[in-house]
């Protein structure tokens, strides 16, 4: 298993072993003794899954303490353009987003910090998401930010396909109008 660590300090890029013959693969997609090993001591309660038509753009989303998620996000099928943004108070990095392809071929993962927003692109015909979090989804402590953020200015890597945004995303505000309450401490 090969960590590599971002440009935002706690956003890692993590690229599992993976054993290949005449059938097809296989690959740990998650083994808490190594993870930890590797430092991440995340304790992940909840398993999400959605699947996605090409264009779709879903989040920036996050939890406001106590119910911030940290996430362990892979693809199962499909690629997709994976976005993190750093909401963490006094974070050096604090409003720089960064993002990586994650696919069914790569097979990379990326583990995002609490204090994160969190979205993806969708750049196939469809994908499948699937990941971890290490807390519950609370409908009410959760946050939105404009997936066109004007300060953001995130590209999300459609290759021409129109986005398709939720009604909830599009109405979501710009990070420099949200909530500054939001802001988690480091
Ligand atoms: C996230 C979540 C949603 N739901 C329900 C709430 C809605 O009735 C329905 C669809 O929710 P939503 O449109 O918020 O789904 P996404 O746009 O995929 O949200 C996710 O998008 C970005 C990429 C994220 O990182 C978050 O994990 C998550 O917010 O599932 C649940 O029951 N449990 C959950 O944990």
């Amino acid at each position: 298993m090969k960590i590599t660590e971002t440009s935002l300090p706690g956003l890692l890029v993590i690229e599992p072993r993976v054993f290949e013959d005449e059938r097809g693969y296989f690959f740990e997609t998650y083994q808490e003794e190594r993870y930890k090993e590797a430092g991440i001591n995340t304790n992940f309660i909840q398993d999400n899954e959605s699947k996605s038509v090409r264009g779709v753009v879903r989040g920036l989303h996050y939890q406001l303490a106590p119910w911030a998620q940290a996430k362990l996000v892979r693809v199962v099928q499909g690629r997709v353009f994976d976005v993190a943004v750093d909401l963490r108070k006094g974070s050096p990095t604090f409003g720089q987003w960064l993002g990586v392809e994650l696919s069914e071929q790569n097979k990379k993962q990326m583990l995002v910090p609490r204090g994160f927003a969190h979205g993806f692109s969708v750049l196939s015909e469809t994908a499948v998401f699937s990941y971890k979090c290490d807390n519950i989804y609370d409908r009410e402590a959760e946050r939105s930010i404009n997936p066109n953020d004007s300060m953001l200015k995130i590209n999300w890597n459609l290759e021409g396909a129109d986005p398709i945004i939720s009604e909830k995303d599009a109405a979501a505000p710009m990070l420099s109008n949200a909530e500054m309450n939001f802001i988690f401490e480091k």
